[in-house]
């Protein structure tokens, strides 16, 4: 289950959440939906699964327009970290409402992930603590087995073996179930991996819609004597530069060819990936856009 969005704009008052975006999202891929604090990230998940309506332009889920749609909606899941659970209920009660609902909800990996994360049944949600509260809201993000999984920043809280516990679990049901995921998250150096696919917004707008591997591509890590890294960056975009002594590393925008690249390894140079935690924070940094133009147009 795909999603096209065409030219949504979402305003609250006069403030515009999202401004004109247009982007693509696979059916069945992981795809990361990156960006900075209040890039819009949550305001794209929630009209996609139409828990607001847009100020303007279109989204199609699975070919069809998501708002006031049920049949669509029982197979759309949008975790976010506020949760959407009954909190005068158990968590054991608010499972079997989720099962009710849910056409491809599978017990055995809820009972699974309660395990996990060490939920206890018979508590109600207002008792949970916050990183309980996500993981609550992750055991039933992934049991329900939507067509689409939103899942919004649900690591918030999360300690650290529980955000891998909750990585390896994503991977292992999507694995054996495959479905479109979307997953929202500040914490890209930890998610990279599971990611297919890569949007960013920036300020409201698409800042970069494409593959994550075609992503890492565009970016090489050149370390080597000062004067051949220099020598190297001349013409190209350099996002980053660090110097220790006589060696220097630079972080350019840069798909080589063969040729290059023996070129640079003949001059001593070391060629290694660009993380895309490192894209990121040079793409959104404040006067980035000229770098976030390049990447645009090799999309
Ligand atoms: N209910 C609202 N009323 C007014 N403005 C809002 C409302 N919700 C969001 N905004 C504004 O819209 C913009 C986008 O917010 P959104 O929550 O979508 O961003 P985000 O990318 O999810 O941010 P974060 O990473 O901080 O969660 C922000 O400037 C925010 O202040």
């Amino acid at each position: 289950m795909g999603v096209e969005v065409r030219d949504l704009t979402v305003r609250y008052g006069r403030k515009t959440a999202l401004d004109a975006v247009s982007l693509s999202i696979p059916a069945g891929s992981i795809t990361g939906l990156l960006g900075r604090n209040g890039s819009g990230k949550t305001t794209l998940a929630s009209v996609v699964a139409a828990y607001r309506r847009s100020t303007s332009g279109s989204v199609l889920v699975g070919g069809q327009q998501p708002w006031e749609n049920a049949e669509l909606l029982s197979r759309v899941a949008l975790v976010r970290e506020s949760g959407d659970v009954v909190d005068t209920d158990t968590l054991r009660t608010n499972l079997r409402f989720t099962e009710q609902s849910r056409p491809q909800f599978s017990r055995e990996v809820a009972e699974r992930l309660m395990d996990v994360f060490d939920l206890d049944p018979s508590m109600k949600p207002p008792k949970l603590s916050r990183g309980q509260k996500s993981a609550f809201g992750i055991v039933l993000g992934l049991a329900s087995r939507a067509e689409l999984t939103i899942l919004d920043e649900v690591h918030l809280g999360l300690d650290a073996p529980s955000r891998y516990a909750f990585y390896d679990a994503l991977l292992e049901d999507y694995i054996a179930h495959p479905r479109t995921i979307v997953l929202s998250s500040h914490l890209i150096g930890e998610v990279e991996r599971l990611l297919e696919h890569v949007v960013v917004l920036d300020r409201s707008r698409v800042l970069l819609a494409q593959d994550a591997d075609a992503l890492r591509t565009r970016g090489v890590a050149v370390t080597g004597p000062v004067r051949e890294v220099d020598r190297f960056v001349v013409g190209r975009t350099v996002l980053g530069r660090q110097q220790l002594g006589g060696t220097a590393q630079a972080t350019v925008l840069a798909t080589l060819d063969d040729g290059e690249a023996a070129g640079a390894r003949a001059a001593g140079l070391e060629l290694g990936p660009v993380p895309l935690q490192d894209l990121f924070v040079h793409l959104t940094a404040d006067g980035a856009t000229e770098a976030a133009a390049e990447m645009g147009r090799v999309r």
